[in-house]
């Protein structure tokens, strides 16, 4: 699989390579050389670390992740702290005619080609979300795809990647998804739990970013359209203004009641020229169409001066004419003026206001391109990144080519003189439109990519404690059951150390072990009880018979036993009972006692005889306890009820206190 992933890795270097050939960086420059560039480089990393280990691959690796944290940098600075325009500038100084979108590739792309830089840095961890981060890069190389087939016309302003890098990311994704997959084998469940609800966050964040994007795209779109209808509104205006002043004019000469003289035009032309700077002449043209005076009176204004004008050919004659005739206000269409540019010429009759005689017209010449120059002027717009343009149908009048890329967008408005309307056409360019673009998309993105991250980390390491947690508890459970059985089995091992088997009752050793503890509750009385006839029990009734036999007898001598004392089988059918702080006749008594209770018991011979016993009593009063010699003392007493005919309980004759 490693393989397959450095035949894949090693593929893809040779085909960014062969992109980067293809496309010389030097020569021409449409914002993919960057995607190129760093694929090979991601390639090439890759490369590294499938074919020669961990060492040299940490080393091309981190600095490309640097690089391109950097390039995203690039896309999340705000405006306010590095413009648009500085990025270009540093862009242009590195290598000049290129700008900012050379060095770094579309965003989409470019973050796929961090997750995958990343994901490479996780190697087949996926408590490192190496499965993630590859998940992320999947989907944001399709979302890039979508952008693709659906034109990007939702948002012209976010570059998609070309076809060939985004193919060519994929097949690095390819590679790695083939490296690793194997190892993550183990960990499924964790992944699966964790995977699901990051990649749904994920995708929710990609809808968000293209929701953001498409917002804040027409929303620029529509403040550039505003903007620039707005300047065309203020060229209407002035438009409204200089006709207005113009009427003013022509209507002073009127209520003069007399033809203007060339002193008083010229003082009075210079006060309009003066505000209307555009206005190339002011001029009065006699009723008889002979142009009397001009303002301003430079050389080629002077020449006009004594002219007939509809004795020449000039192309407004008809429009001079009305004016004269009609009397009524007239304009020409756009048309080339003798100062070389295109202009318009108005036509205002001066009539008396006394008599309404008729005293000639003021003509007054309009320079389009220099009318169009006071937007200029007042600071409306930054003529390197905005190319404006006042067109008459398909013929420029003046135009401000721009600087840089040109944007998508173009803003069209009427400019309304009289019966001519101009067009005014503005395109901002790319890095106008980029640095008035909001950054909340892209920080979005990157942000909840991010958290999508996080989310997949605190998940996986969520799960994988669970389940080491849960094995913890399984062996703690396993641990509990083995002591608890080793503590029964032990306290079975001891309960049989220190009791028969058979009766439950305690056993010979626990009895000697106890009597010890009771050598100063004196008097101290021992029992030895025998059954009698025995032996004929188990031959006759058999040896089950006597087993139950021993049972219940050991079970009545245990009730009938005083509470401090203890009743214990000795061996065979002999049991001993010990009764401390128990005189002789209170021993006796007990003995007796016993005695009568085996013989009403119930048990009995196979002849139908009652089973009976045999006791023997000893005595010990004070002194030094000797066990062995007590129970002799009782065993002999035992031994003389036996020969006085069984069924019976006998003193031990001997003093033992005294025998020592
Ligand atoms: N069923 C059964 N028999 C036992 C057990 N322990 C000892 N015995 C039998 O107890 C009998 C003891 O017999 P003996 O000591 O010869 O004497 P006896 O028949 O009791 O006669 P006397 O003591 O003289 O009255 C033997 O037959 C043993 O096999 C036991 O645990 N179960």
């Amino acid at each position: 699989m490693i393989r397959a992933a450095f035949l894949i890795s090693l593929l893809s270097t040779l085909l960014a390579f062969m992109g980067l050939v293809i496309e010389p960086v030097s020569i021409k420059y449409q914002g993919f050389h960057a995607s190129w560039i760093t694929s090979f480089a991601l390639a090439l990393c890759q490369v590294l670390w499938y074919g020669r280990g961990t060492r040299l691959s940490l080393v091309t690796t981190l600095p490309l992740l640097l690089v391109l944290g950097i390039m995203l940098a690039s896309y999340l600075i705000p405006e306010h702290w590095i413009s648009v325009s500085s990025f270009n500038l540093w862009a242009e100084q590195l290598i000049s005619g290129s700008n900012i979108d050379d060095w770094r590739p579309p965003g989409l792309e470019l973050a796929a080609l961090i997750t995958l830089t990343l994901s490479l840095l996780a190697r087949t961890r996926a408590n490192l979300g190496a499965p993630l981060l590859q998940t992320l890069a999947a989907l944001l190389l399709l979302t890039n795809v979508g952008l693709q087939v659906t034109g990007n016309g939702f948002a012209p302003l976010v570059r998609s990647g070309s076809t060939y890098t985004v193919s060519l990311i994929a097949l690095l994704l390819l590679a790695q998804f083939i490296g690793v997959v194997q190892g993550w084998r183990h960990t499924r469940s964790s992944l699966t739990r964790a995977l699901w609800p990051s990649a749904i966050l994920a995708v929710l964040t990609i809808a968000f970013w293209y929701q953001q994007s498409s917002l804040a795209d027409a929303k620029l779109r529509q403040s550039v359209d505003v903007r620039y209808q707005r300047m065309a509104e203020r060229l209407s205006t002035e438009v409204h203004a200089h006709l207005t002043a113009m009427r003013r004019f022509a209507d002073f000469w009127g209520i003069l009641g007399r033809p203007p003289q060339e002193r008083e035009w010229s003082t009075q032309a210079e006060r309009y020229y003066r505000d209307f700077r555009y206005f190339l002449n002011i001029s009065y043209v006699t009723q008889s169409g002979e142009i009397s005076y001009v303002y301003p009176q430079d050389p080629a204004n002077m020449g006009l001066v004594g002219m007939k004008v509809l004795e020449t050919q000039r192309p407004n004659i008809e429009v001079l004419q009305r004016a004269l005739e009609q009397r009524s206000e007239e304009q020409t269409g756009v048309m080339p003026l003798l100062q070389n540019v295109p202009g318009l010429i108005y036509y205002l009759p001066i009539n008396s206001y006394q008599d309404g005689s008729p005293m000639g017209v003021a003509a007054m010449v309009v320079g389009l391109p220099l009318m169009a120059d006071t937007l200029y002027h007042e600071g409306l717009f930054d003529k390197q990144r905005l190319y404006l343009g006042l067109w008459n149908d398909d013929e420029p009048l003046k135009e401000w080519q721009v600087l840089g890329q040109p944007g998508p967008w173009r803003v069209e408005s009427d400019v309304v003189f009289g019966h001519t309307t101009l067009t005014l056409i503005a395109q901002p360019n790319r890095e106008l439109l980029l640095s008035e673009r909001s950054r909340q998309p892209s920080v979005s993105l990157t942000v909840g990519l991010v958290l999508a991250y996080l989310l997949y980390l605190v998940l996986f390491g969520r799960h994988q404690m669970a389940l080491q947690h849960r094995s913890v508890n399984r062996s703690n459970e396993e641990l509990r059951r083995e002591v608890r059985k080793r503590t029964q089995l032990q306290s079975e091992v001891e309960w049989l150390a220190r009791h028969d088997e058979l009766t439950g009752a305690p056993n010979r050793r626990h009895f000697m072990n106890t009597i010890e503890a009771y050598a100063e509750q004196t008097p101290l009385c021992v029992l030895l009880c025998d059954i009698d006839h025995f032996k004929s029990v188990n031959d006759q009734l058999g040896h089950q018979a006597g087993d139950h036999a021993l049972v219940h007898l050991a079970k009545l001598g245990q009730q009938l036993t005083p509470g401090d004392g203890m009743f214990a089988r000795y061996g065979g059918e002999e049991f001993v009972v010990m009764l401390p702080n128990t005189n002789q006749d209170r021993g006796l008594a007990i003995a007796e006692l016993l005695r009568e209770g085996v013989f009403n018991s119930g048990l009995e011979h196979a002849d139908g005889r009652p089973i009976t016993i045999s006791i023997g009593v000893a005595v010990y009063k004070s002194g030094t306890l000797v066990v062995a010699d007590l129970l002799h003392q009782a065993d002999l007493a035992l031994y003389e009820a036996k020969r006085n005919g069984r069924n019976r309980v006998e003193l031990a004759t001997d003093d033992l206190a005294s025998s020592h």
